[in-house]
């Protein structure tokens, strides 16, 4: 099959200056609209961008040439929501949970996101990412090459800044691209217990201003939940992120149905993340606003809800449906986006295509990233090569590490990294 003809013709091959490299003997999945496959092919890259795809016959020079024996390439995979900065874990919880407590429960009763807060805010700067990277390694051997991080452990100024501070150095010692979202409406802290619109207070015109001028956030989220905050307190958490001019997304519909989709959709949200109870009104609210359906199997797995999204609905409006891991301590301790394919697929029937969109073109645009995604000219060079026989067997596979090599920006890596610093 040759979806991708179009691509070669666009090719920017940049006249007579040879590419830095260009990898041959390779089949693409373009990921521009569907797998968009091309057998047979080449891809060339200049400047830490894609030059140039097509047909391996039409190549254009290079100064090296990768023979790629045959692997498949697709663009490199983006995790768009993770809470993967934390410390300790809550396996005592989940414990708790399989003797017969509920996670709300749990949550009422002090434990749940704050056991995490108490960890976290006890952790120094490098214990938490010493705890943090193992997770992160974890992905990138996976072909993950873009990970948006949640602060919402923290839950005052300098902790939630330390943790947007820690998820910029792993961007600086990895090699991963991060995306920072601050959290800090994600649950109260002890301090404010029983004045939780004071905390928003605290969240809107302290901690966000102050974060923002450091440029720690690219954008905003809040847990609008009867465990988390109403839809009055999320709705001025949005109002202080625009006017900060940055974008918005949320935790919205996991447990009960707030109407937190469509308020972040009447904000131009990127995403509205979960949606187990998402109502008809709240899909039409996303269509309408183009913002993007972050999936979480893994938390639905691991809590073992009983409500899934309602995909045929979503499809049927045409919302952009993303895979997430939500790696965290307490609903989902996933460190495999590999995995999260799968069980989309298997737990909610997800094609393998929607999966693998949900991880490359789509995740992307949950993020508000135009220029990864799909391999295009014009694109990063974030590249994985695979030993696989066909795309779908990225989400058909448990455990399988058929991830080969991965591409950077241009840099070839293989996927086994170690910490730069
Ligand atoms: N739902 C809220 N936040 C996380 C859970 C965080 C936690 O339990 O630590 C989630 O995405 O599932
Ligand atoms: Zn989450």
């Amino acid at each position: 099959m040759n979806e991708g003809g179009a691509a070669a013709a666009v090719a920017d091959t940049g006249g007579a200056a040879p590419c830095d490299l260009l990898f041959t003997n390779v089949r693409l999945a373009t990921m521009a609209g569907g797998y968009g496959e091309i057998d047979d092919a080449a891809l060339a890259l200049r400047g830490g961008r894609i030059a140039w795809l097509g047909a391996r016959r039409d190549a254009p020079r290079a100064c090296v040439e990768h023979d790629c024996g045959g692997a498949w390439m697709t663009p490199g995979l983006v995790d768009c929501h993770t809470h993967i900065v934390h410390a300790g874990n809550r396996s005592d919880e989940w414990e708790a949970r399989l003797n017969g407590a509920t996670y709300e429960d749990i949550a009422r009763r002090g434990g749940g996101i704050l056991s995490t807060v108490r960890a976290t805010r006890a952790a120094s700067d490098d214990e938490l990412l010493r705890q943090s990277a193992p997770r992160v390694l974890a992905l990138l051997a996976e072909g993950v090459t873009t990970l948006e991080i949640k602060s919402g452990y923290g839950l005052a100024l300098e902790d939630e800044a330390r943790m947007l501070r820690v998820a910029r150095r792993i961007g600086d010692v990895l090699p991963v691209q991060v995306c920072t979202t601050f959290l800090g409406a994600h649950a109260l802290p002890p301090e404010f217990a029983g004045r939780a619109d004071d905390y928003i207070d605290e969240v809107c015109e302290r901690m966000l201003p102050a974060l923002a001028a450091a440029g720690l956030v690219d954008a905003v989220d809040a847990f609008c939940e009867r465990i988390g905050f109403s839809h009055a307190q999320t709705a001025r958490v949005l109002d202080a992120a625009r006017c900060h001019g940055l974008p918005v997304k949320l935790h919205a519909e996991q447990l009960s149905d707030q109407g937190g989709a469509a308020l972040v959709a009447q904000y131009g949200g990127l995403s509205a993340d979960h949606l187990e109870y998402l109502s008809p009104e709240g899909v039409a609210a996303m269509a309408r606003a183009g913002t993007v359906a972050v999936l979480l199997p893994g938390a639905y797995y691991f809590l073992r809800e009983q409500r899934m999204p309602p995909l045929d609905a979503l499809r049927r409006a045409g919302v952009p449906l993303a895979v997430a891991t939500d790696c965290n301590p307490g609903t989902s301790p996933l460190t495999s986006l590999l995995l999260a394919m799968n069980l989309a697929c298997t737990l909610w029937r997800l094609t393998p295509l929607e999966a693998l969109l949900g991880c490359t073109a789509h995740a992307a645009r949950a993020l508000g990233r135009s220029d990864i995604g799909t391999l295009e000219p014009g694109k990063r060079a974030d590249l994985a090569l695979w030993d696989i026989a066909r795309p779908a067997d990225l989400a058909y596979a448990i455990g399988a590490r058929p991830c080969r090599a991965v591409v950077n920006g241009g840099v070839l890596r293989l996927p086994q990294v170690e910490l730069a610093a």
